[in-house]
C-alpha cells in the first residue's frame, strides 16, 4: 500500500470546497456522473478507432452504462461506470493533483469571503473533489481498459490518499471505475432513493448514457403501509442526446440543465443557439455563451469548450479545429451526420465537412449575437462586459467576418457614457467630419485628458477611447468601417484633417522657431512641425502613419522582441499657444533650448513615457520656474 499526500493546490481546493460550497452539496452527484460520462465517451471512441479495444468488447469492456447503488442502512452510495478506467499512475495523477494551470489563477483570486468565493468556484467547476462535501471517506476502484489489475484509491479528503491493488471481491471484472461514497452527516440526506432520482433528473437527465439506480423499493399495501421491500434497478434518466431533440420539445430549463451538466457551471448561461442544418451537410449545433468569461480565458493553455460528436457518438473535445480561437469562450456541441466515426485530429484539420460546419457555425453565432444586440440591449451589454476583448481578437484573425465583428464590438467614447457602437458613432458624425477617430493607450483617464483630443473637443467631434492592451495592434490593421475611414488620432497625418486656410501662413511664421527646436532636439525627434490639432496644449507627440507608436514598441519589447527600433517621434507645436508666441517674441538661444526640451518631455509624459534624463528635466524646469517667479 502506498500513502501519498495531496498536491498543495488540491488541499487548498478541498479546504475551500468544505467551507464555501456547503450551499450546494448535491452537485457532487452531477460531477461524478459527468466524470463517468466522459470516461464512457473516451472508451467508446477508442473501441471505434483502435482494433486493440474493439476486440475487447464483451470481454473486458462492457456496454456503456452508469450505475448508482444505494445502501440506505450503511449510508453509502456507489457511482460505477463501464468507461475507460484508471490504472495506478492515472489515479495518482488525476485524483491527487490538479493539472489545469487555471486552478492557480483561480485560487489566487479567492477573497476569503465565503459567498463571493462560492460564486467563483461555481464558475470554475470543482470536479471529483466536490464529493468530500458529503463524504468522510471515499474509495475508488478502477480498472483501465486493456489492463487486468484493479486499483483501489482511498481518502478521507483531508491530507492525502492511499493506493493499493484491489483483489478478491474488490477487483473489477471489466474496465471502468466505481466510486464508493461513505456519507458524512451532511451527506446522509442523499442516502435516499427519491432524493437521488430527483438530483439525476435535475442535472443529468440528458447525459447520453443510461443511468440506473439500484435501491430497496418499498411495496405499499392497501392501508398505505409499507409491507415489504425489494431490491430493484431502474433507469432514472432520459439518456437522450438532448441536442437532437427538436426546439419545440425543449424547455428553457432543459437547455440550462444540459449546459450545467456539460460545463460544471451552476450559473445559467447568458444565451444559447440551437441549430439543425440540412443543406449540403447535415449537422446539429448547440452553442452556449457562459454568463461569465472563464478566469483562464487569456491563458495560453486555455481549452475550448466544444464537444464534437458524429451521429451522437462523442469524438473529441477542446479541439482547436472546431471554432476559431477568438470564440474559445463558447461552450456546447457539434454533432455531424457526415463525418466518419473514426475521424482523427489530424484528418479534422483539413476536413471539408468540418470546415464547412465551422464556417457556418461562426456566421451563425455572430448573426445571433447581432440579433441580440438590436433586440435586447441590456442583455447584450452583459455579453460585451465579458467578451468584447475576444471579439477584438477576431478582427485580427477572421477577415471574412470583419465587418460583422466591427458591428458587434463596443467602444468607450468621448461623447457617450458606457459603450457605443461604430454604427452609432457614424450616425453622430459632424457634417464636416472626415473619419471616425479613436485614441489608443493603457489608461482611460490618461486618454481622456490627452492633448490630442483638444481639437476634437473644440469641434464637438467624437473620439473612441480604446484602452485594451490589444487595441493598438488590432485597430492599426482596421482602416475602414464600411466606407468610412477609421483613424488613430496620434498618427501624423490625422492632424491634417483639421488644417484650415490659415495653416500655411502660420507655419511660415513659426518656421525659424521650428528649425531652432529641431536643431536643439537633434536626433530625438524626426521632425518638428506646426500642429493644427492642439487647442490648449503647446505640444504633442505623434507617430508616422506606418510606424508602431511608442506604446506599441514598449509592448513589443515586453513580449520579448529584441530589435525593436528606437521610437523617433514627430513633435507638433501649437502656433497659437501663449508659450510659443512668447518664444517667437523672445527667441534667445538659452530660453529656446530649455523650452524645446520641456515641450518635448511634457509631450512624452502625457503619452505615459517618462523623460529619458529626469535630473536634467527637473533642472530645466526649475530654471524656467525661477525665471518666471
Ligand atoms: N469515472 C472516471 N473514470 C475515469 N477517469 C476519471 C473518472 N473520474 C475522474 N477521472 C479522471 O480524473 C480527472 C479529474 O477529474 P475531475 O472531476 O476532478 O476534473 P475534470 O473532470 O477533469 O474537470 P472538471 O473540473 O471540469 O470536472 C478526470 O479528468 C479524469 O481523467
Amino acid at each position: 500500500m502506498s500513502k501519498q499526500e495531496f498536491q498543495t493546490e488540491v488541499s487548498q481546493l478541498l479546504q475551500l470546497i468544505v467551507h464555501s460550497l456547503y450551499s450546494h452539496p448535491e452537485i457532487f452527484l452531477r460531477e461524478l456522473i459527468s466524470n463517468s460520462s466522459d470516461a464512457l465517451d473516451k472508451l467508446r471512441h477508442l473501441t471505434l478507432v483502435d482494433d486493440k479495444y474493439k476486440s475487447l468488447v464483451g470481454n473486458g469492456i462492457e456496454s456503456p452504462r452508469i450505475d448508482l447503488e444505494l445502501d440506505e442502512e450503511k449510508k453509502t452510495l456507489t457511482v460505477s461506470d463501464t468507461g475507460i478506467g484508471m490504472n495506478e499512475e492515472d489515479l495518482v495523477a488525476h485524483l491527487g493533483t490538479i493539472a489545469r494551470s487555471g486552478t492557480k489563477t483561480f485560487l489566487a483570486q479567492l477573497s476569503g469571503d465565503a459567498k463571493k468565493d462560492s460564486n467563483l468556484i461555481g464558475q470554475f467547476g470543482v470536479g471529483f473533489y466536490s464529493v468530500f462535501m458529503v463524504a468522510d471517506k471515499v474509495e475508488v476502484f478502477s480498472r483501465k481498459a486493456g489492463e487486468d489489475k484493479t486499483y483501489k484509491w482511498t481518502s478521507d479528503g483531508k491530507t492525502g490518499f492511499e493506493i493499493e491493488e484491489a483483489t478478491g471481491s474488490d477487483a473489477r471484472s471489466s474496465a471502468g471505475s466505481t466510486v464508493l461514497i461513505h456519507f458524512n452527516d451532511e451527506g446522509a440526506q442523499y442516502a435516499n432513493s427519491w432524493r437521488l432520482q430527483e438530483i439525476v433528473k435535475k442535472y443529468s437527465n440528458h447525459i447520453a448514457f443510461p443511468i440506473f439506480l439500484t435501491y430497496d423499493k418499498s411495496e405499499w399495501n392497501a392501508e398505505k403501509k409499507e409491507s415489504s421491500k425489494s431490491r430493484v434497478t431502474e433507469q432514472v434518466n432520459a439518456a437522450s442526446a438532448m441536442w437532437q431533440r427538436s426546439k419545440s420539445e425543449l424547455k428553457s430549463e432543459d437547455y440550462k440543465e444540459f449546459y450545467k451538466s456539460i460545463t460544471g457551471n451552476w450559473e445559467d448561461p447568458l444565451f444559447w443557439f440551437h441549430t439543425r442544418a440540412e443543406g449540403t451537410y447535415e449537422y446539429t449545433t448547440l452553442f452556449y455563451i457562459p454568463a461569465k468569461a472563464p478566469m483562464d480565458l487569456y491563458q495560453a493553455d486555455y481549452k475550448g469548450g466544444i464537444k464534437l460528436y458524429v451521429k451522437r457518438v462523442f469524438i473529441m473535445d477542446d479541439s482547436k479545429e472546431l471554432l476559431p480561437q477568438y470564440l474559445r469562450f463558447v461552450r456546447g456541441v457539434i454533432d455531424s451526420e457526415d463525418l466518419p466515426l473514426n475521424v482523427s485530429r489530424e484528418v479534422l484539420q483539413q476536413n471539408k465537412v468540418l470546415n464547412s460546419i465551422k464556417t457556418a457555425s461562426v456566421k451563425k453565432i455572430l448573426s445571433e449575437l447581432k440579433n441580440i444586440a438590436t433586440e435586447d440591449k441590456d442583455k447584450y451589454a452583459l455579453f460585451i462586459a465579458e467578451y468584447n476583448r475576444p471579439l477584438k481578437e477576431g478582427l485580427y484573425g477572421d477577415f471574412a467576418n470583419r465587418e460583422t465583428l466591427l458591428e458587434l464590438i463596443r467602444f468607450k467614447s468621448t461623447q457617450v457614457e458606457g459603450f457605443t457602437s461604430l454604427e452609432e458613432a457614424r450616425q453622430r458624425m459632424q457634417p464636416e467630419q472626415k473619419a471616425i477617430y479613436y485614441i489608443t493607450g493603457s489608461s482611460e483617464s490618461m486618454l481622456r485628458n490627452s492633448p490630442l483630443l483638444e481639437i476634437y473637443k473644440k469641434k464637438g467631434i467624437e473620439v473612441l477611447i480604446l484602452d485594451d492592451d490589444i487595441d493598438e495592434i488590432v485597430f492599426s490593421n482596421v482602416l475602414k468601417y464600411g466606407e468610412i475611414d477609421l483613424k488613430a488620432v496620434n498618427k501624423s497625418t490625422t492632424g491634417d484633417d483639421f488644417k484650415d486656410d490659415s495653416a500655411p501662413q502660420k507655419t511660415e511664421e513659426i518656421k525659424p522657431l521650428l528649425e531652432k527646436i529641431k536643431a536643439t532636439l537633434g536626433e530625438a525627434v524626426k521632425e518638428v512641425r506646426a500642429s493644427a490639432r492642439l487647442a490648449d496644449s503647446p505640444s504633442v507627440i505623434v507617430s508616422d502613419e506606418d510606424e508602431p507608436s511608442a506604446r506599441m514598441r514598449q509592448m513589443m519589447r515586453a513580449m520579448g522582441q529584441k530589435d525593436v527600433p528606437e521610437p523617433i517621434p514627430t513633435l507638433e507645436i501649437n502656433p497659437d499657444h501663449e508659450i510659443i508666441k512668447k518664444l517667437l517674441a523672445n527667441p534667445e538661444d538659452a530660453t529656446v533650448e530649455d523650452a524645446a526640451w520641456l515641450l518635448f518631455d511634457q509631450a512624452l509624459l502625457l503619452e505615459g513615457i517618462p523623460p529619458k534624463d529626469p535630473a536634467t528635466f527637473v533642472k530645466r524646469l526649475n530654471r524656467v520656474l525661477s525665471h518666471s517667479i
